[in-house]
Protein backbone atom coordinates (compact mmCIF):
# COMPACT_ATOMS: atom_id res chain seq x y z
CA UNK A 1 0.00 0.00 0.00
CA UNK A 2 1.04 3.54 -0.87
CA UNK A 3 0.73 6.28 2.22
CA UNK A 4 -1.23 9.07 1.39
CA UNK A 5 -2.78 12.37 3.33
CA UNK A 6 -4.71 14.81 2.44
CA UNK A 7 -4.47 18.48 3.06
CA UNK A 8 -7.21 20.74 3.87
CA UNK A 9 -9.50 17.60 4.24
CA UNK A 10 -12.26 19.19 6.41
CA UNK A 11 -13.42 20.95 2.94
CA UNK A 12 -15.75 21.09 0.26
CA UNK A 13 -13.01 19.00 -2.04
CA UNK A 14 -11.29 17.95 1.46
CA UNK A 15 -14.14 15.64 1.90
CA UNK A 16 -14.52 14.49 -1.49
CA UNK A 17 -10.84 13.13 -0.86
CA UNK A 18 -11.78 11.31 2.06
CA UNK A 19 -14.66 9.52 0.48
CA UNK A 20 -12.69 8.56 -2.68
CA UNK A 21 -9.43 7.37 -0.90
CA UNK A 22 -11.26 5.98 2.45
CA UNK A 23 -11.13 2.74 0.56
CA UNK A 24 -9.02 2.78 -2.31
CA UNK A 25 -7.06 -0.09 -3.06
CA UNK A 26 -4.00 1.08 -3.83
CA UNK A 27 -3.95 4.32 -1.43
CA UNK A 28 -3.68 3.73 2.59
CA UNK A 29 -5.64 7.18 3.99
CA UNK A 30 -3.61 7.91 7.00
CA UNK A 31 -2.79 11.34 7.67
CA UNK A 32 -5.57 14.21 7.53
CA UNK A 33 -4.96 17.65 7.82
CA UNK A 34 -6.59 21.48 7.72
CA UNK A 35 -6.35 24.50 9.86
CA UNK A 36 -5.33 25.11 13.89
CA UNK A 37 -9.08 25.52 14.26
CA UNK A 38 -9.25 22.09 13.69
CA UNK A 39 -5.77 20.57 14.65
CA UNK A 40 -5.66 18.22 17.54
CA UNK A 41 -9.49 17.00 17.01
CA UNK A 42 -10.62 13.84 15.46
CA UNK A 43 -11.81 13.99 12.28
CA UNK A 44 -15.61 13.36 13.31
CA UNK A 45 -15.26 16.37 15.43
CA UNK A 46 -13.55 18.52 13.35
CA UNK A 47 -15.57 17.93 9.93
CA UNK A 48 -18.71 19.32 9.21
CA UNK A 49 -19.65 16.66 6.80
CA UNK A 50 -21.97 17.86 4.05
CA UNK A 51 -21.65 15.21 0.87
CA UNK A 52 -24.29 13.21 -0.26
CA UNK A 53 -22.29 9.86 0.75
CA UNK A 54 -22.32 9.12 4.50
CA UNK A 55 -18.54 9.80 6.03
CA UNK A 56 -16.60 6.54 5.92
CA UNK A 57 -16.26 5.37 9.12
CA UNK A 58 -12.74 4.37 9.42
CA UNK A 59 -12.15 7.99 9.20
CA UNK A 60 -13.68 9.64 11.77
CA UNK A 61 -11.05 8.52 14.50
CA UNK A 62 -7.84 10.06 13.05
CA UNK A 63 -6.86 12.75 14.71
CA UNK A 64 -6.36 16.18 12.26
CA UNK A 65 -2.64 17.44 12.21
CA UNK A 66 -1.47 21.07 11.60
CA UNK A 67 -1.07 21.30 7.64
CA UNK A 68 2.94 21.31 8.04
CA UNK A 69 5.97 19.75 5.90
CA UNK A 70 6.08 17.47 9.42
CA UNK A 71 2.95 16.50 9.46
CA UNK A 72 3.17 14.66 5.86
CA UNK A 73 7.33 13.28 5.90
CA UNK A 74 6.24 9.89 6.37
CA UNK A 75 4.00 9.73 3.68
CA UNK A 76 4.30 9.08 -0.38
CA UNK A 77 1.43 11.15 -1.49
CA UNK A 78 -0.01 14.28 -0.38
CA UNK A 79 -3.50 15.22 -1.91
CA UNK A 80 -3.89 19.30 -1.73
CA UNK A 81 -7.06 21.09 -1.15
CA UNK A 82 -5.35 24.03 0.41
CA UNK A 83 -6.62 27.37 -0.48
CA UNK A 84 -4.42 28.64 -3.47
CA UNK A 85 -2.96 31.08 -1.36
CA UNK A 86 -1.46 28.71 1.50
CA UNK A 87 -1.05 26.36 -0.79
CA UNK A 88 1.87 28.03 -3.04
CA UNK A 89 4.67 28.21 -0.37
CA UNK A 90 3.45 24.68 1.13
CA UNK A 91 3.09 22.49 -1.45
CA UNK A 92 7.28 23.45 -2.95
CA UNK A 93 8.52 23.22 0.66
CA UNK A 94 6.45 19.63 0.78
CA UNK A 95 7.57 18.59 -2.86
CA UNK A 96 11.66 19.79 -1.85
CA UNK A 97 11.04 17.88 1.69
CA UNK A 98 10.65 13.90 -0.90
CA UNK A 99 7.10 13.66 -0.75
CA UNK A 100 4.73 13.71 -4.32
CA UNK A 101 2.25 16.00 -4.43
CA UNK A 102 -0.79 16.56 -6.44
CA UNK A 103 -2.40 19.21 -5.94
CA UNK A 104 -6.12 20.99 -6.68
CA UNK A 105 -4.79 23.93 -6.18
CA UNK A 106 -4.18 26.94 -9.00
CA UNK A 107 -0.72 28.30 -7.22
CA UNK A 108 1.84 25.29 -9.45
CA UNK A 109 -0.40 24.70 -12.49
CA UNK A 110 0.92 27.31 -14.79
CA UNK A 111 4.90 26.70 -13.58
CA UNK A 112 6.96 25.49 -16.37
CA UNK A 113 8.12 21.97 -14.53
CA UNK A 114 4.91 21.20 -13.01
CA UNK A 115 2.23 18.74 -14.98
CA UNK A 116 -1.22 20.02 -15.88
CA UNK A 117 -2.48 16.79 -16.08
CA UNK A 118 -5.31 14.94 -17.14
CA UNK A 119 -4.50 11.11 -17.81
CA UNK A 120 -7.01 10.63 -20.67
CA UNK A 121 -5.80 14.20 -22.39
CA UNK A 122 -1.92 14.42 -21.65
CA UNK A 123 -0.45 11.61 -19.89
CA UNK A 124 2.97 12.20 -21.97
CA UNK A 125 3.41 15.63 -19.45
CA UNK A 126 4.14 13.82 -16.30
CA UNK A 127 7.56 13.70 -17.87
CA UNK A 128 8.19 17.17 -16.38
CA UNK A 129 8.52 15.14 -13.51
CA UNK A 130 11.90 14.23 -14.50
CA UNK A 131 12.85 17.70 -15.12
CA UNK A 132 11.62 18.45 -11.12
CA UNK A 133 14.25 15.80 -10.48
CA UNK A 134 16.87 17.04 -12.67
CA UNK A 135 16.89 20.39 -10.62
CA UNK A 136 17.50 18.30 -7.63
CA UNK A 137 13.84 18.49 -5.97
CA UNK A 138 13.67 14.93 -4.10
CA UNK A 139 9.94 14.58 -4.13
CA UNK A 140 7.83 16.33 -7.10
CA UNK A 141 4.23 18.41 -7.72
CA UNK A 142 1.77 17.30 -10.25
CA UNK A 143 -1.87 19.69 -10.24
CA UNK A 144 -5.46 18.73 -12.01
CA UNK A 145 -6.76 21.93 -13.58
CA UNK A 146 -9.58 24.14 -12.72
CA UNK A 147 -12.68 21.94 -12.72
CA UNK A 148 -14.27 23.76 -15.55
CA UNK A 149 -11.46 23.44 -17.69
CA UNK A 150 -11.17 19.72 -16.99
CA UNK A 151 -14.61 18.95 -17.84
CA UNK A 152 -14.10 21.01 -21.30
CA UNK A 153 -11.19 19.53 -22.49
CA UNK A 154 -12.59 16.52 -21.44
CA UNK A 155 -15.18 16.90 -23.42
CA UNK A 156 -13.25 17.74 -26.53
CA UNK A 157 -10.48 14.85 -26.38
CA UNK A 158 -12.35 12.50 -28.74
CA UNK A 159 -12.82 15.18 -31.22
CA UNK A 160 -9.46 16.53 -30.86
CA UNK A 161 -8.00 14.77 -34.07
CA UNK A 162 -10.11 17.69 -35.91
CA UNK A 163 -8.42 20.17 -35.28
CA UNK A 164 -10.38 23.16 -34.15
CA UNK A 165 -8.07 26.19 -33.46
CA UNK A 166 -10.92 28.37 -31.91
CA UNK A 167 -12.81 27.37 -28.70
CA UNK A 168 -15.48 29.10 -26.93
CA UNK A 169 -17.45 28.55 -24.11
CA UNK A 170 -20.36 29.77 -21.90
CA UNK A 171 -20.37 27.74 -18.31
CA UNK A 172 -22.91 27.23 -15.88
CA UNK A 173 -21.11 26.32 -12.80
CA UNK A 174 -22.30 24.61 -9.11
CA UNK A 175 -22.20 26.62 -5.73
CA UNK A 176 -19.77 23.86 -4.64
CA UNK A 177 -17.15 25.36 -6.71
CA UNK A 178 -16.74 28.17 -3.82
CA UNK A 179 -16.00 26.20 -1.10
CA UNK A 180 -18.54 25.65 1.44
CA UNK A 181 -18.37 29.30 2.57
CA UNK A 182 -17.60 30.52 -0.56
CA UNK A 183 -20.85 32.35 -1.73
CA UNK A 184 -24.50 32.77 0.48
CA UNK A 185 -27.84 31.55 -0.19
CA UNK A 186 -29.14 35.31 -0.95
CA UNK A 187 -27.28 36.23 -3.48
CA UNK A 188 -27.75 32.74 -5.22
CA UNK A 189 -30.83 31.57 -5.10
CA UNK A 190 -33.11 32.69 -7.68
CA UNK A 191 -30.61 34.05 -9.46
CA UNK A 192 -27.57 33.89 -11.48
CA UNK A 193 -24.05 35.51 -10.85
CA UNK A 194 -22.27 36.35 -14.30
CA UNK A 195 -19.08 37.03 -12.02
CA UNK A 196 -16.56 33.76 -10.99
CA UNK A 197 -12.95 35.73 -10.27
CA UNK A 198 -9.99 34.62 -12.92
CA UNK A 199 -11.97 31.77 -13.82
CA UNK A 200 -12.06 33.12 -17.32
CA UNK A 201 -8.19 33.19 -17.51
CA UNK A 202 -7.20 29.78 -16.04
CA UNK A 203 -9.95 28.09 -19.02
CA UNK A 204 -8.20 30.18 -21.59
CA UNK A 205 -4.73 29.94 -20.51
CA UNK A 206 -4.77 26.14 -18.78
CA UNK A 207 -6.04 24.55 -21.51
CA UNK A 208 -3.29 26.18 -24.06
CA UNK A 209 -0.55 24.12 -21.51
CA UNK A 210 -2.94 21.33 -21.25
CA UNK A 211 -3.07 20.83 -25.44
CA UNK A 212 0.61 21.58 -25.56
CA UNK A 213 3.14 18.93 -26.85
CA UNK A 214 6.00 18.17 -24.31
CA UNK A 215 9.16 18.06 -26.06
CA UNK A 216 11.35 16.45 -23.48
CA UNK A 217 12.24 19.23 -21.38
CA UNK A 218 9.28 21.70 -21.56
CA UNK A 219 5.76 22.41 -22.82
CA UNK A 220 5.29 23.53 -26.35
CA UNK A 221 2.04 25.48 -25.90
CA UNK A 222 -0.78 24.58 -28.07
CA UNK A 223 -2.09 27.86 -30.54
CA UNK A 224 -5.20 27.13 -29.82
CA UNK A 225 -7.76 29.89 -28.67
CA UNK A 226 -10.54 30.02 -25.94
CA UNK A 227 -12.85 32.32 -25.24
CA UNK A 228 -14.90 31.87 -21.82
CA UNK A 229 -17.82 33.49 -20.23
CA UNK A 230 -18.34 31.60 -16.81
CA UNK A 231 -21.47 31.86 -14.46
CA UNK A 232 -22.62 30.80 -11.37
CA UNK A 233 -25.97 29.34 -11.62
CA UNK A 234 -27.99 28.12 -8.18
CA UNK A 235 -26.86 24.32 -8.53
CA UNK A 236 -25.25 22.24 -6.05
CA UNK A 237 -22.85 20.11 -7.91
CA UNK A 238 -22.16 19.85 -11.57
CA UNK A 239 -20.41 22.01 -13.94
CA UNK A 240 -22.48 22.49 -17.22
CA UNK A 241 -21.32 24.12 -20.35
CA UNK A 242 -21.95 25.19 -23.94
CA UNK A 243 -19.08 24.80 -26.26
CA UNK A 244 -18.46 26.29 -29.50
CA UNK A 245 -15.97 24.75 -31.55
CA UNK A 246 -14.35 25.55 -35.10
CA UNK A 247 -14.94 22.77 -37.46
CA UNK A 248 -17.73 22.64 -40.21
CA UNK A 249 -17.59 18.74 -39.95
CA UNK A 250 -20.55 16.95 -40.03
CA UNK A 251 -22.29 16.47 -36.77
CA UNK A 252 -22.78 12.85 -37.23
CA UNK A 253 -19.32 12.34 -37.39
CA UNK A 254 -19.15 14.07 -33.88
CA UNK A 255 -21.60 11.77 -32.94
CA UNK A 256 -19.73 8.40 -33.62
CA UNK A 257 -16.66 10.22 -32.72
CA UNK A 258 -18.36 10.65 -29.11
CA UNK A 259 -19.77 7.19 -29.29
CA UNK A 260 -16.73 5.65 -29.97
CA UNK A 261 -14.39 7.03 -27.75
CA UNK A 262 -12.55 4.85 -25.08
CA UNK A 263 -10.69 5.81 -21.84
CA UNK A 264 -7.00 5.34 -22.54
CA UNK A 265 -6.45 3.15 -19.24
CA UNK A 266 -7.82 -0.03 -18.25
CA UNK A 267 -5.65 -0.36 -15.17
CA UNK A 268 -6.50 2.62 -12.91
CA UNK A 269 -9.05 2.02 -10.29
CA UNK A 270 -10.98 5.43 -10.91
CA UNK A 271 -10.87 5.14 -14.09
CA UNK A 272 -14.30 5.02 -15.80
CA UNK A 273 -14.48 2.54 -18.77
CA UNK A 274 -16.32 5.49 -20.95
CA UNK A 275 -14.79 9.03 -19.71
CA UNK A 276 -16.59 10.89 -21.97
CA UNK A 277 -20.76 9.66 -22.21
CA UNK A 278 -22.58 10.65 -25.78
CA UNK A 279 -26.33 11.00 -24.29
CA UNK A 280 -29.11 11.56 -27.46
CA UNK A 281 -32.02 12.75 -26.04
CA UNK A 282 -32.82 16.04 -26.49
CA UNK A 283 -32.97 17.89 -23.31
CA UNK A 284 -29.50 16.10 -21.91
CA UNK A 285 -26.80 16.64 -20.59
CA UNK A 286 -28.30 18.17 -17.13
CA UNK A 287 -26.19 18.62 -13.63
CA UNK A 288 -28.65 16.71 -11.47
CA UNK A 289 -29.15 13.84 -13.66
CA UNK A 290 -25.52 13.11 -15.28
CA UNK A 291 -23.25 14.36 -12.37
CA UNK A 292 -22.61 11.05 -11.02
CA UNK A 293 -21.79 8.99 -14.09
CA UNK A 294 -19.36 6.65 -13.54
CA UNK A 295 -18.91 7.49 -10.05
CA UNK A 296 -18.87 11.03 -10.89
CA UNK A 297 -15.41 10.73 -12.94
CA UNK A 298 -17.32 10.82 -16.44
CA UNK A 299 -18.03 13.78 -18.56
CA UNK A 300 -21.39 14.00 -20.68
CA UNK A 301 -21.97 15.00 -23.51
CA UNK A 302 -25.20 15.59 -25.96
CA UNK A 303 -27.09 18.07 -27.74
CA UNK A 304 -24.09 18.29 -30.73
CA UNK A 305 -25.15 20.42 -33.55
CA UNK A 306 -23.15 21.44 -36.55
CA UNK A 307 -21.66 24.60 -35.92
CA UNK A 308 -19.95 22.99 -33.85
CA UNK A 309 -22.03 23.70 -30.42
CA UNK A 310 -22.38 20.76 -27.81
CA UNK A 311 -23.22 20.88 -24.08
CA UNK A 312 -21.08 19.48 -21.65
CA UNK A 313 -22.00 18.33 -17.98
CA UNK A 314 -19.36 16.89 -15.72
CA UNK A 315 -19.00 16.97 -11.50
CA UNK A 316 -16.91 19.76 -10.39
CA UNK A 317 -15.70 18.16 -6.98
CA UNK A 318 -15.37 15.17 -8.37
CA UNK A 319 -14.19 14.75 -12.32
CA UNK A 320 -13.39 18.31 -11.67
CA UNK A 321 -11.04 18.26 -8.52
CA UNK A 322 -10.95 15.26 -5.93
CA UNK A 323 -11.12 12.35 -8.36
CA UNK A 324 -9.01 13.79 -10.91
CA UNK A 325 -6.44 14.48 -7.88
CA UNK A 326 -6.92 10.98 -7.45
CA UNK A 327 -6.90 9.41 -11.12
CA UNK A 328 -3.47 11.40 -11.56
CA UNK A 329 -1.64 9.75 -8.60
CA UNK A 330 -2.80 6.32 -9.95
CA UNK A 331 -1.36 6.75 -13.30
CA UNK A 332 1.78 8.06 -11.48
CA UNK A 333 2.17 4.66 -9.33
CA UNK A 334 1.06 2.62 -11.90
CA UNK A 335 4.07 4.68 -14.04
CA UNK A 336 6.74 4.21 -11.13
CA UNK A 337 7.25 7.67 -10.37
CA UNK A 338 6.99 6.90 -6.36
N1 LIG B 1 -14.56 23.48 -4.86
C1 LIG B 1 -14.18 23.10 -6.09
O1 LIG B 1 -14.99 22.65 -6.94
C2 LIG B 1 -12.78 23.16 -6.46
C3 LIG B 1 -11.79 23.68 -5.61
N2 LIG B 1 -10.50 23.68 -6.00
C4 LIG B 1 -9.43 24.21 -5.17
O2 LIG B 1 -9.23 23.34 -4.04
C5 LIG B 1 -8.83 24.11 -2.90
C6 LIG B 1 -9.80 23.91 -1.75
O3 LIG B 1 -11.08 24.40 -2.11
P1 LIG B 1 -12.38 24.10 -1.23
O4 LIG B 1 -12.35 22.70 -0.71
O5 LIG B 1 -13.51 24.52 -2.08
O6 LIG B 1 -12.15 25.11 0.02
P2 LIG B 1 -12.84 25.10 1.47
O7 LIG B 1 -12.85 26.49 1.90
O8 LIG B 1 -14.12 24.34 1.46
O9 LIG B 1 -11.77 24.28 2.40
C7 LIG B 1 -10.53 24.81 2.76
C8 LIG B 1 -9.69 23.80 3.55
O10 LIG B 1 -8.42 24.38 3.85
C9 LIG B 1 -8.24 24.42 5.27
N3 LIG B 1 -7.59 25.67 5.68
C10 LIG B 1 -8.11 26.91 5.65
N4 LIG B 1 -7.23 27.82 6.17
C11 LIG B 1 -6.14 27.11 6.52
C12 LIG B 1 -4.90 27.45 7.13
N5 LIG B 1 -4.60 28.71 7.46
N6 LIG B 1 -3.99 26.47 7.34
C13 LIG B 1 -4.26 25.18 7.00
N7 LIG B 1 -5.44 24.78 6.44
C14 LIG B 1 -6.36 25.74 6.21
C15 LIG B 1 -9.62 24.34 5.86
O11 LIG B 1 -9.54 23.82 7.20
P3 LIG B 1 -10.56 24.26 8.40
O12 LIG B 1 -11.81 23.47 8.19
O13 LIG B 1 -9.84 23.88 9.62
O14 LIG B 1 -10.79 25.73 8.24
C16 LIG B 1 -10.30 23.36 4.87
O15 LIG B 1 -9.90 22.05 5.17
C17 LIG B 1 -8.74 25.57 -3.38
O16 LIG B 1 -7.42 25.85 -3.80
C18 LIG B 1 -9.69 25.59 -4.56
O17 LIG B 1 -9.41 26.65 -5.42
C19 LIG B 1 -10.18 23.15 -7.21
C20 LIG B 1 -11.10 22.66 -8.08
C21 LIG B 1 -12.47 22.66 -7.76
N1 LIG C 1 -13.36 28.47 -9.47
C1 LIG C 1 -14.00 27.16 -9.46
C2 LIG C 1 -13.46 26.30 -8.37
C3 LIG C 1 -12.01 26.49 -8.10
O1 LIG C 1 -11.64 26.57 -6.97
O2 LIG C 1 -11.20 26.56 -9.13
P1 LIG C 1 -9.60 26.63 -9.04
O3 LIG C 1 -9.15 25.30 -8.57
O4 LIG C 1 -9.12 26.91 -10.41
O5 LIG C 1 -9.24 27.71 -8.08
C4 LIG C 1 -15.50 27.34 -9.29
O6 LIG C 1 -15.82 28.30 -8.66
O7 LIG C 1 -16.31 26.56 -9.69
Amino acid sequence: MINVGVLGATGAVGQRFVQLLAAHPWFNLKTLTASERSAGKSYREAVNWRLDVAMPENMGDIVVSKTSVDSVKDLDIVFSALPAELAGILETEIADSGVAVCSNAASHRMDADVPLVIPEVNPDHLGLIDVQRDRGRDGFIVTNPNCSTIVMTMALNPIRKRNFSDIRVATMQAVSGAGFEGIAAMAIYDNVVPYIGSEETKMETETKKIMGHFNGSEIEYSPVQVSASCHRVPVIDGHTMAIWADTDDPAEEIINDFRNYRAPFSNLPTQPDKSVIYLDAVDRPQPRLDRNSGNGMSVSVGRVREGLRFIATGHNTIRGAAGASVLNAELIASRKYL
